[in-house]
């Protein structure tokens, strides 16, 4: 099993006090609800015979104290139950989360684009949500039913005789089979289940997303009709599956009152005998009827079971996608400005051409180039390379002399900067979006670096200034907008070498300009390497390299 797999096990292992107080509590509950209605039986049977005269005397007082004393216990012990289950799921969920989480920020570009936003949410919030069922619905209930039959199968075989007892074992343990059999029965369905449902989620979000597309080509109707289609296909199953959990409910509600009924003969039986008393006898059959309710939910939970791993199935996809980057053993701080480029070829995939095919290139320190070349040539793809996002097939790039595999890289992080093509922005303030590169920069800091990416009047222009939230994926800035916002967070990181992939792309000429011209003060004695199809607009530049 690979180091960063998920594992379950160890994660429900790290929270079985919780776990165990949980399912104490539920046991407790059942305990005092079966009780409080074993003890109504005995008590309403008891007033029965004592108005009939059959009983001379009756004591209300302790059956009274009991019921209320079962009453309070259930209610307390219900309360407590779902506040540590509830508390027990949060906590699992933030291990599980975090560990998915924690894995997917160990993921490389590559591996990265490998995933479809959509289905990484999903698996994210959904698959997770689903695992959690795996002991709030199911290991906890389960537990709790199989230790209160057990219970109160001994009370009978104290109370009435072997027999009963027996006859409530032999009835009410039936149903983990009916479950398990619900479970099988319900593979198939589960397992589409799990995989269509995130389909439709994609395919709505997929929509919404690029629904101007959909309306500029005229492809809504299509569109609906594909959604419509999975749409469909998800109700299918959660009808086929609710059909199934209908069935494996009715058949364990049935042998809750084959089991009242078996106590029901039995102990008139024993009561024809004189063997038990006629509020015993009412005791047994209500206290049955508790009984057979703690068993209901769980054919659809055992059910579930099947979601559950299903859910973990892809969860462990997600986490078990190998290591990323190999990091040296003993990784080297990064030292120099200076970059090369060493005879460096690169395809993406065995199967794909070379994007590089023997390429090599020399920036000194402090020097600044403008890479040129046609859509496609590698332009970026290179720029991965030199921030170690992908590695090289053949050849090395060097900084500061130093083979960029070796050096540690939160340092190369720190040494080399990118404003990639797409930045992202967050669904957070402008100052939080811009702190993001430096926590510590004061509101002055801020204020420069956006004076420096050429957005002193867009600011403003905004009544909340620095606190003005930019809405998820930069929707209320321009395109133009919210790259020199991702400009100035990179301004802030100060970085030494610096990578700028078409910063004045979106920008009209005189803004290119202006923008040429602060940026020029800025870059100062920084090594940059400045990706572009329109040199002219770029910063004062000592070389043009020419790429493809
Ligand atoms: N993840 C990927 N998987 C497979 N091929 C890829 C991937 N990313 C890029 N490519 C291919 O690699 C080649 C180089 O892409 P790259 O983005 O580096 O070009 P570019 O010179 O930056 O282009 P542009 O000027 O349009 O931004 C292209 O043919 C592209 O289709």
């Amino acid at each position: 099993m690979h180091e960063s797999e998920l594992k379950l096990g160890a994660i429900l292992g790290r929270r079985r006090w919780w776990l165990l107080a949980g399912t104490l509590l539920m046991v407790l509950s059942l305990i005092a609800g079966t009780a409080l209605l074993g003890l109504s039986g005995w008590f309403i049977t008891a007033s029965a015979l004592a108005g009939l005269g059959v009983i001379a005397s009756l004591d209300i007082f302790t059956p009274g104290a009991g019921i209320r004393l079962a009453a309070v216990v259930r209610t307390v012990s219900r309360y407590l139950e779902r506040l540590i289950t509830h508390e027990a799921t949060f906590r699992l969920l933030t291990d599980l989360r975090g560990q998915v989480f924690g894995r997917l920020l160990q993921l490389d570009e590559y591996q990265l684009r490998g995933l479809r936003r959509g289905d990484t949410l999903n698996r994210l919030t959904t698959d997770v949500d689903t695992l959690d069922h795996l002991f709030i619905g199911v290991a906890g209930p389960t537990a709790a039913a199989l230790m209160l039959t057990m219970a109160v199968a001994g009370l009978f075989g104290i109370l009435l005789d072997a027999w009963t007892a027996l006859a409530v074992l032999g009835l009410l343990l039936v149903n983990p089979a009916l479950a398990e059999l619900s479970r099988r029965r319900g593979h198939r369905a589960s397992h589409q289940l799990v995989e269509t449902l995130p389909e439709l989620r994609r395919e709505a979000s997929e929509s919404l997303e690029s629904l101007s597309d959909l309306v500029a080509y005229d492809r809504v109707p299509a569109q609906r009709q594909r959604l419509l289609e999975v749409s469909a296909r998800v109700i299918g199953l959660q009808e086929k599956l609710a059909r199934l959990d209908a069935l494996s409910q009715g058949l364990v509600t049935m042998t809750g009152f084959l089991a009242v009924w078996a106590v029901l003969v039995l102990s008139i039986g024993l009561f024809q005998q004189g063997l038990i008393s006629g509020p015993v006898l009412g005791l047994a059959v209500l206290t049955t009827l508790g009984l057979g309710e703690a068993w209901q939910t769980l054919p659809g939970a055992w059910r579930k079971l099947e979601q559950c791993r299903g859910a973990h199935r892809r969860i462990a996809a997600l986490t078990a996608a190998g290591p990323g980057l190999p990091v040296a053993e003993q990784p080297r701080t990064a030292a120099g400005n200076d970059l090369v480029v060493d005879n460096v070829s690169f395809r993406y995939r065995p199967e794909l051409p070379r994007v590089l095919d023997g390429f090599n290139l020399r920036v000194a320190g402090g020097e600044r180039i403008a890479l040129i070349g046609p859509s496609g040539c590698g332009k970026t793809t290179l720029a991965q390379l030199i921030m170690r996002q992908l590695d090289p097939d053949e050849g090395r790039l060097l900084l500061g002399g130093e083979d960029l595999r070796r050096l540690e890289p939160a340092s190369l992080r720190r040494h080399i900067g990118l404003l990639s093509q797409h930045p992202m922005l967050f669904h957070d303030t402008v100052a939080r979006n811009l702190r993001l590169a430096r926590p510590e920069a004061s509101d002055e800091d801020l204020g420069r670096a956006l004076a420096i990416a050429g957005l002193a009047n867009f600011m403003d222009g905004l009544e909340h200034g620095l606190e003005t939230w930019i809405s998820e994926a930069g929707g209320n800035v321009s395109g133009g907008e919210g790259r020199r916002l991702a400009l100035a967070r990179l301004i802030l990181t100060d970085c030494p070498v610096v990578i700028l992939d078409e910063p004045t792309t979106g920008l009209d000429r005189e803004t290119a300009l202006g923008l040429a011209e602060t940026l020029d003060q800025w870059l100062g004695s920084r090594t940059a390497i400045m990706i572009t199809h329109d040199p002219d607009t770029l910063p004062r530049h000592d070389r043009r390299i020419r790429m493809g």
